[in-house]
């Protein structure tokens, strides 16, 4: 298997090829009900196609939410295997939310299981939880850093029980957050267009001009639509930052399935939303 090139300057190109907006896959039950879908596999296998068939080609980034997969057992995750791998094939980036994080032996397994190249579940990058400590992420930095993958690691998520954990200063005055942010700006240090290590900073947070966001690495930006942030906040949310920032909308857009033409008219309106801000 060829060497791919780093995610960062994957993710750039994909970004301006596509626009930056990420179109999140979470199967909820309530959204496989909605769409005339039973809650079981089939249900499950059915909306993700729906989903693929009807977005693979035209959105830049993809976000399946590996519970809702996970939580129908080794047929669930089967489902998972072949959007993955149905979403790269089509040209579209997959950061497969699974929010692993465990101590560093563990960790090793967790980054074989979506960073090898040859596991079925190889994805473009993972989402990480950093809560075990920055350095236990190290297998996963590695395996990423090999294999052209990316990573996107919890720094100020969109819930507001995260702050508790994030926004607690530590000794030497900084909060919890800032030293994650601290982290990968050296991950991604010389890096163009853009590093492959990111954050997770969620749209709903308000003015975050007190952390540094320049980290020379994606931003994946949660929070838009169901959880009540807009395109619109983006920029005064991020500020300069806001050039590396991957929106993410899951059930904003996939409210308005199963109608194909509908879904692809919902992550239209969302791209184009984007956009103005933007250039606003
Ligand atoms: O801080 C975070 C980190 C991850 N998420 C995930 O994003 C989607 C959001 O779904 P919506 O339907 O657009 O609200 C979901 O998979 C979360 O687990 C987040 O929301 N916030």
């Amino acid at each position: 298997m060829s060497p791919l090139e780093p995610f960062g300057a994957r993710l750039r190109h994909a970004m301006d090829a596509r626009g930056p907006l990420c179109v999140g896959i979470d199967p909820h039950d309530s959204l496989l009900s909605a769409w005339g879908l039973h809650d079981d596999v089939q249900g499950l296998e059915r909306f993700t196609r729906t989903v693929v068939d009807a977005l693979a080609d035209r959105v830049a980034v993809f976000k399946p939410q590996s519970a809702f997969f996970e939580r129908f057992g080794s047929r669930g995750v089967a489902v998972l295997e072949r959007a993955v791998a149905d979403l790269r094939d089509a040209g579209a980036l997959v950061v497969l939310d699974a929010k692993r994080g465990d101590i560093g032996s563990t960790m090793t397994a967790y980054a074989e299981t979506f960073l090898r190249k040859d596991s079925p579940l190889f994805a473009d990058a993972l989402t990480v939880s950093p809560y075990l400590g920055y350095g236990s992420l190290k297998p996963a930095v590695d395996l990423a850093r090999d294999n052209g993958c990316g990573l996107f690691v919890l720094a100020l998520t969109s819930n507001p029980e995260g702050a508790e954990v994030q926004r607690a200063v530590r000794e030497d005055g900084r909060t919890v957050a800032a030293t994650m942010l601290a982290h990968l700006a050296a991950e991604n240090a010389g890096e163009a267009p853009l590093g492959s290590f990111g954050a997770v900073v969620g749209a709903t947070l308000g003015d975050l001009s007190s952390y540094d966001l320049d980290i020379n690495g994606p931003l994946l930006a949660p929070g838009i639509g169901a959880q009540g942030a807009t395109p619109a906040d983006l920029p005064a949310v991020f500020g300069a930052a806001v050039r590396n920032v991957v929106p993410s909308v899951s059930r904003g857009v996939l409210r308005h399935g199963p109608d194909a033409a509908a879904l692809r008219a919902a992550a239209e309106r969302y791209a184009d939303e984007v956009r103005a801000a933007a250039g606003a």
